[in-house]
């Protein structure tokens, strides 16, 4: 699915109207109508509907569904904010629509305002601003918005809360942004609702189809998806019935140290459960019982070091290799984890500690293969790219280090975002909150490797790995809850997340 900003959802809409013979006043009636029964699906006629109405089309939006939950007996009062005198056609239209209904509960505010008391009983419809605001909200748009926010009443906003930039928050009042419990977007969300900081804002988010132009979307361009269920199946290799394990190729993973033993089995289990052919695991000799009595699949070899990885290994028998879980950060194993760079010719994963000794040694990073799948988590990534004040400008770092280093990242998170070297930024919907505790990331990286080794591209390794990675997130919720579940139970949950992804539906 591609996200657009709000500059192409208002060229989407203005193109569905000259280009699908729907008058624009239909296709809000059309938003407003979905948004009226999203409303009246959560809550009865016992609650008050409060709509503030901006004087653009976001305004157009609330006050026809001002006039459909009034034609539905719900108790409604309307604010309309006419500051400029500039007020759209279509919202025009919609105030001469609620008022022909005999509607008579409205308040036309151009300069001084009595806001009306909120209660926690009442529901908010906000409809000040959407995709057309253009700069952080200030003045009496401000006071309303503190006024909202500081009141119990449930908020509901429409198409974005308003004051939210779509895309690009760096700069705003943060202050002065509505906060949603629901937002009711129309055809895709925002950019802005991926980020971990307007949670606070967003809340809860439901996407309403207004069936905007297929040709439009299918010929916008846009650095943003979110990846979809299909889109994975689709990657999906079926096995030949001769398959042998020579087919499905061979990994090395150069994980764990002193302590950190566990890393190292977890990235293996998972690994063995991702349908690679064979697995190496490279790791310190106090390391080589626990891996070889956990992970009987694999093989163990061992560094010549007890305690940490110490010495460069041999690449040339493997299809792909993963450097990091648990490798720790002494600087002997700093040292041979860039030694180790320069021989990694075949598909290479960095994880973890492997990225944390080069964040020590930034001058080597060019040393990282291209092509390379690099998957930190967001400090992981400061580490390398510096402090980010928040999730956009974070997200730019990563896109100039993945075109610099010309690699692929996984910045893991809610929404772990795929980076390609080419800028490209596709967010996974699965996955929940019980997978952030120690191991996941192993998990992940185990994940990848086993893809990788079968010889998938690392776009679709990527996409397809971090997919199933959250998919057996979240069936381990489903059987442990989201406070015991970790990351023992996501490798279990991972033969049944992958039978999903293979099942004919
Ligand atoms: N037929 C259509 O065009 C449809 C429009 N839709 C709705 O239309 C919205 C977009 O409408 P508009 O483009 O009219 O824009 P908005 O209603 O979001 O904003 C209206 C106007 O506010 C002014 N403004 C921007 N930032 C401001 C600020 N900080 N302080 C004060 N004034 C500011 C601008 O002049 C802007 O054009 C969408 O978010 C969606 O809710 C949907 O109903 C779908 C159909
Ligand atoms: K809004």
């Amino acid at each position: 699915m591609k996200i657009l900003s709000c500059k192409q959802q208002r060229e989407a809409d203005a193109y569905t109207i000259s280009h699908e013979s729907i008058l624009s006043i239909n296709l809000m009636e059309k938003a407003a109508s979905l948004i009226t029964d999203a409303i009246c699906r959560r809550w009865d006629k016992a609650r008050r509907m409060i709509v503030f109405a901006g004087a653009g089309n976001n305004g157009g939006d609330a006050l026809a569904v001002a006039r459909m939950l009034f034609l539905k007996h719900y108790p409604v009062e309307v604010v309309f904010f006419n500051v400029t005198g500039k007020i759209s056609e279509e919202c025009l239209t919609n105030i001469r629509r609620l008022k022909e209904c005999g509607f008579a509960n409205f308040t036309e505010v151009s300069s001084q305002f009595d806001p009306p008391k909120l209660t926690r009983n009442d529901i908010v419809i906000d409809g000040l601003f959407g995709a057309g605001l253009n700069k952080p909200l200030s003045g009496g748009f401000a006071a309303v918005v503190q006024y909202i926010n500081a009141s119990q009443s449930t908020v509901v906003s429409i198409d974005t809360p308003s004051g939210l930039m779509g895309e690009d928050n760096t700069y705003n009042v943060r202050q002065n942004i509505i906060q949603a419990d629901l937002t009711l977007t129309i055809q895709l969300p925002k950019l802005s609702f991926l980020f971990a900081e307007n949670e606070e804002y967003v809340g809860e988010w439901e996407v309403l189809d207004i069936g905007t132009s297929q040709e439009f979307m299918k010929n916008v361009t846009t650095p943003y998806y979110i990846t979809e269920e299909a889109k994975v199946r689709s990657l999906i290799r079926p096995y030949k019935k001769f398959a042998h394990k020579g087919m499905r190729g061979h990994g090395l993973l150069i994980a764990g140290s002193y302590g950190m033993g566990g890393a190292a089995v977890m990235a293996a289990q998972a690994c063995m459960r991702s349908g690679i052919g064979r697995l190496t695991v490279h790791t310190p000799i106090c390391n080589h019982n626990l891996v070889q009595t956990l992970v009987p699949q694999a093989t163990v070899e061992d560094d010549l070091h007890e305690r940490f990885f110490a010495e460069p290994t041999d690449l040339d028998n493997y299809q792909a290799i993963a450097i990091g879980p648990g490798l720790g950060q002494e600087e002997i194993t700093a040292k041979t984890t860039i030694e180790q760079l320069d021989s990694c010719y075949v598909p290479t994963v960095l994880d973890a500690d492997a990225l944390n000794n080069l964040s020590v040694y930034r001058n080597f990073l060019n040393r990282v293969p291209k092509q390379a799948i690099l998957t930190p988590h967001v400090k992981e990534l400061e580490r390398l790219v510096g402090r980010c004040s928040n999730s956009y400008e974070r997200l730019s770092k990563a896109k100039e280090l993945s075109s610099y280093l010309q690699c692929y990242i996984v910045l893991k998170g809610a929404w772990t975002t795929i980076i390609t070297p080419e800028g490209n930024c596709y967010f996974n919907p699965t996955g929940n909150p019980g997978m952030a505790t120690g191991g996941s990331g192993d998990v992940l990286t185990g994940i990848l490797l086993a893809l990788l080794a079968q010889g998938y591209p690392q776009e679709a390794a990527c996409r397809l790995g971090v997919y199933v990675h959250g998919l057996a997130g979240d069936i381990a919720r489903e059987r442990q809850g989201v406070i015991s579940m970790n990351a023992a139970d996501i490798i279990e949950a991972l033969p049944e997340a992958w039978k999903k992804l293979t099942e004919t539906k």
